[in-house]
């Protein structure tokens, strides 16, 4: 039995300009632009290995060595776009193995929690298209394939570039110019670090298809919001982070979190996604900027009451070390020098809050999808760790 097999990982990446709405549900065509910030695959990544064989009468996944449903209809767009980019190939080279009639066997693990707000479906989406893609050896260039990464989750198209990435939300009723391009690569701001607070990692309560659903239909703030708000945004923080301003950067990704919370309060039944921990760690934030008379440290948060901490390296003795005075009993800190850490501050913040957050991560801008050399997968096509 011959079994074709690609392996590739590829990072997480955390909006700083929200991607909040949907103006066609089964493409995942958006209502807005958005941008993000790709982070690094050392602290947060998915590796996906996937094995084609003639043997293989149906496709499976396995996630986190568990046999997950490939079921869903996102799953099956993306599966189905790449198979048929895959048999264009074959139709043009008959010697080439006929991989778009082959079952896949799909194997994937994340580095950290899935489903918790952490942009798991990000990460997830972005490397099985990219696996796929390496084994069927398509030609497509990355902007391409984010589409299909689109149609697995919204989110997922922004994975493909490291760096500072675009998400253009495009025109077209078909989605063909709904991708997503590199506003700047990792090199041009190598310097960019964030703080992740996990605040939370149960699963959320209300899913981020359903509550943009949800506000799409109710809330009239989103319409200013998609038409006013976010155009003018789009080119300022694309602007800012081609003059490498932090704070106009920092400013923007405040504005733009906020924004993006007050478009769910607005919607009818409301959404509520922060929590008491997450508005003590904003006001912690805007009291740390008052007092430096600058924006040196920027919070974003998703569909959850995680705290993503934007900051320049520069700055991280300052912005960790008001992190560190009242998180410090929180797991997270072992790969930094805690003693060079400047916890001098005054800022008065409740001492319980470290109460609210169960782990910090500490990590940076990174690089886009890799090719691996691990694989998940052995040489019969079932994952090596279980083979059920
Ligand atoms: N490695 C993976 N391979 C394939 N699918 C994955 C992978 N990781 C996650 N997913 C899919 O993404 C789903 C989780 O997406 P969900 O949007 O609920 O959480 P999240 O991405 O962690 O949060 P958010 O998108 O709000 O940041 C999983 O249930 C699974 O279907
Ligand atoms: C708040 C967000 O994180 C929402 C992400 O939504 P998803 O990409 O998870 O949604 P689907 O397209 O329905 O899968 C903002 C963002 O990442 O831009």
């Amino acid at each position: 039995m011959t079994v074709y097999t690609a392996s590739a990982t590829a990072p997480v990446n955390i909006a700083t300009l929200k991607y909040w709405g949907k103006r066609d549900k089964s493409l995942n065509l958006p209502t807005n632009s958005s941008i993000s910030v790709t982070l690094s695959q050392n602290d947060l990544r998915t590796l996906t290995s996937v094995a084609a064989s003639e043997d293989f009468k149906e496709d499976k996944l396995w996630l986190n060595g568990k046999l997950e449903s490939l079921e869903s209809e996102r799953t099956k767009a993306c599966l189905a776009d790449l198979r048929s980019l895959r048999q264009e190939l074959e139709s043009k080279d008959s010697s080439i193995p006929k991989l778009s009639q082959f079952g896949l066997h799909i194997v994937s693990e994340n580095n950290f929690p899935t489903a918790a707000g952490l942009a798991s479906s990000a990460a997830g989406f972005a490397a099985l298209v990219v696996s796929i893609a390496k084994l069927y050896q398509l030609p497509q260039n990355m902007s391409e394939i984010s589409k299909i990464a689109r149609k697995g989750s919204g989110s997922a198209c922004r994975s493909l570039f490291g760096g500072y990435v675009a998400w253009e939300m495009g025109q077209e009723t078909n989605g063909e110019d709904s991708k997503a391009v590199e506003v700047a690569p990792l090199s041009h701001w190598p310097n960019m670090k964030a703080a992740i607070l996990v605040v939370s990692d149960d699963k959320k309560d209300t899913p981020s298809t359903s509550g943009m659903q949800t506000t799409v239909a109710t809330s009239d703030l989103f319409q200013w919001r998609i038409k006013e708000v976010v155009p003018k945004r789009f080119d300022e923080m694309k602007e800012s982070i081609l003059r490498k301003d932090f704070a106009t950067f920092g400013d923007l990704t405040m504005k733009d979190s906020n924004s993006f919370h007050a478009v769910c309060l607005d919607s009818t039944p409301p959404i509520f996604y922060l929590n008491d921990t997450s508005k003590k760690i904003i006001k912690l934030i805007h009291e740390l900027n008052k007092r430096e008379g600058k924006i040196i440290a920027a919070y974003t948060f998703d569909a959850g009451p995680n705290a993503v901490i934007y900051y320049e390296q520069e700055n991280e003795l300052k912005v960790l070390g008001l992190i560190y005075k009242y998180f410090n009993k929180v797991n997270g800190w072992e790969k930094l020098d805690t003693k060079t850490l400047d916890t001098s501050s005054d800022i008065q913040a409740d001492p319980e809050l470290y109460k609210g957050v169960s782990k910090i991560i500490l990590t940076e801008v990174g690089q886009g999808p890799q090719d691996s050399t691990e694989s998940l997968i052995n040489d019969k096509g079932l994952p090596k760790a279980v083979a059920n």
